[in-house]
């Protein structure tokens, strides 16, 4: 297994070495003429900040973000030295996989040509922060007390290397990371050790707000607080440990907290885990990394942010994004695709995030959010308790397995939002979206039911409505939109091609966006529209369109 993955799932480990990988568009923008030929994709870039200006106490240059269009991609890369990652830990860490160009990272091209495959010419792709970006992260803790290493496996082991002065992490992160040693080694915290299951730190996850109304806009990301979970190697509350726990909740709070000059920590949470096995999938991974059970130990229990027009609550348990800023880029642009009034279902929902953002902006009629992991009900609750919502709206949390029944959470929908993990879609939800398109055909013949099935009834009663009533079924709509948020560009490529190969879709629009710098990685978001319907209307003739 890769461990490294365990850490951190929506963030590739480092494969081949950065020399090979560059195959990039070449689009410098320093030396793109004023007027660039028609546009094969759009380019903007956000190089505002050095790497030396995301420590929290130095000045940031704030420009403008770039708007630059270039017909073609070149192969031929320049190392643009702008928008170098300048880490120290990049040999030895698995987090980086490339160092130069980060606003361009080396999968690029590849998106730019398989868009380009499949009709989408105007792909465009915001290049976002570059560096500090990551405001959430999950880190082995192991060595000594007086020594502890506190970071990312080296890839291929169970090596951790230490990162203190990270790039891609949040400035406050680093400084959190900084304290925490230093509580461990004042109150001779012993890390975890793998082999004998000793120890009292394992993991630490370390999450950034930026929300902080009292602050000017321009002064709060810089000034992000950190929600610290400290994953103790012991069962609960009740063990004689928690003393140890306690005091060092405690140490991060009187150093870090409220009263100090620098407010760094916004809250100290414990999760207990003792359980050593592994799973093979990505959300059991984040199982082994968190026992069950949690507790609120010092500062605020609600971890807000702003993100997509609204405030969101994020619990440490739930699925949060890493990079809040490129995840907020992109769901301002994902708004514009949905209609306003629109009956919107989100599928690998997690909190809520992206529905209720929807909900609120779009004023859609219906939201149901299905999510796997019960932990996220409580956020989406929080979020939702914030939001005015017209009366008629019906907004609702499920937890459900998408890949079970998933047609009866399509149905009744017009916009279907899927934002799986990095494996990808289901296969049983992509065979259920593909169907969509001969019901529709065949719509006039075929009334669709009203969900009468107990285990379905039963399913949906572990729901949380927030508004409004529950979105009846007496005459579904079928949707007429898909849209596909995808962090893993190999699933996303294949379920794409399935989609569009039985002609149930059409990709009509794709955005990237630099949501994992450095990486191997793209946020991907497309928008597909309800195909001709099946293989039946294809021409005979007419041969079909190689992808890339
Ligand atoms: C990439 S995250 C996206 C979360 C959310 N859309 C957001 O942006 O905050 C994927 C989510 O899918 C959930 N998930 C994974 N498999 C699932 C399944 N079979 N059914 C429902 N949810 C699932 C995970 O727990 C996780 O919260």
């Amino acid at each position: 297994m890769d461990i490294g993955k365990s850490i951190s799932p929506c963030f590739p480990p480092r494969a081949v070495q950065p020399q090979l990988k560059l195959m990039a568009a070449v689009v410098s923008f320093l030396s793109l003429p004023a007027r660039a030929p028609p546009p094969s994709f759009t380019f903007v870039t956000r190089c505002t900040a050095s790497p030396s200006a995301t420590t929290r106490f130095s000045q940031q240059t704030a420009s403008a973000p770039l708007l630059l269009t270039h017909e073609e991609p070149k192969t031929n890369p320049i190392k643009s030295s702008s928008c170098e990652l300048h880490c120290r830990h990049f040999e030895s860490c698995s987090g980086c996989t490339h160092e130069y160009n980060l606003h361009q990272p080396p999968i690029l091209d590849e998106a730019i040509r398989f868009f380009k495959s499949t009709g989408v010419s105007n792909f465009t792709f915001d290049t976002c922060r570059l560096w500090g970006w990551r405001c959430r992260a999950k880190l082995a803790v192991r060595g000594l007390s007086m020594k502890p290493l506190i970071g990312l496996y080296e890839e291929g082991t169970h090596n951790v290397v230490d990162i203190p002065e990270c790039k891609a992490h949040h400035p406050s992160m680093n400084a959190a990371v900084d304290l925490l040693k230093q509580g461990m080694a004042e109150l001779n915290i012993e890390p975890y050790d793998e082999d004998g299951g000793t120890g009292e730190l394992r993991y630490v996850q370390m999450a950034v707000t930026t929300y902080s109304t009292s602050l000017p806009a321009s002064e709060r990301y810089k000034n992000g607080k950190v929600q610290v979970t400290l994953v103790w190697n012991d069962r609960s509350e009740n063990s004689t440990s928690f003393a140890k726990l306690n005091a060092l909740a405690n140490y991060m709070w009187r150093k870090g907290g409220p009263r100090r000059e620098l407010h760094l920590i916004h809250s100290v949470w414990a999760n207990f885990q003792t359980s050593t096995s592994n799973y093979p999938n990505s959300l059991a991974l984040v199982q082994v990394i968190f026992g069950n059970r949690w507790r609120h130990l010092l500062g605020e229990s609600d971890f807000w942010e702003h993100v997509g027009g609204i405030d969101v609550s994020i619990a440490p348990s739930s699925f949060g994004q890493a990079n809040t800023r490129a995840f907020d880029s992109l769901l301002r642009k994902l708004q514009k695709y949905v209609p306003y009034g629109a009956s919107v279902v989100d599928l690998y929902a997690g909190a809520g995030v992206i529905g209720l953002s929807l909900a609120a902006t779009r004023k859609c009629r219906s939201v149901k959010c299905v999510e796997v992991n019960k932990e996220a009900k409580h956020s989406f609750e929080k979020t939702a308790s914030r939001l005015q919502i017209d009366e008629e709206s019906s907004i609702s949390w499920h937890q459900a397995d998408t890949s079970k029944e998933p047609h009866t959470w399509l149905l009744g929908s017009d916009v279907v939002v899927v934002d799986p993990p990095r494996k990808g879609l289901d296969p049983s939800l992509l065979g259920a979206l593909q169907s969509v398109a001969f019901m529709r055909r065949n719509s006039s013949e075929k009334k669709v039911k009203m969900e009468k099935r107990p285990w379905v009834l039963r399913e949906r009663e572990t729901s949380v409505q927030s508004n409004g009533q529950m979105a009846q079924d007496e005459a579904p709509s079928l949707p007429q939109t898909l849209i596909y948020i995808s962090c893993g560009w190999d699933s996303f490529k294949k379920d794409c091609k399935s989609l569009l190969s039985s002609r149930a879709w059409e990709l009509t629009k794709a955005h990237g966006f630099n949501f994992f710098p450095g990486t191997q990685s793209i946020e991907v978001l497309a928008v597909f529209k309800r195909g001709s319907g099946g293989k039946l209307k294809r021409k005979k003739s007419g041969k079909k369109k190689r992808l890339a």
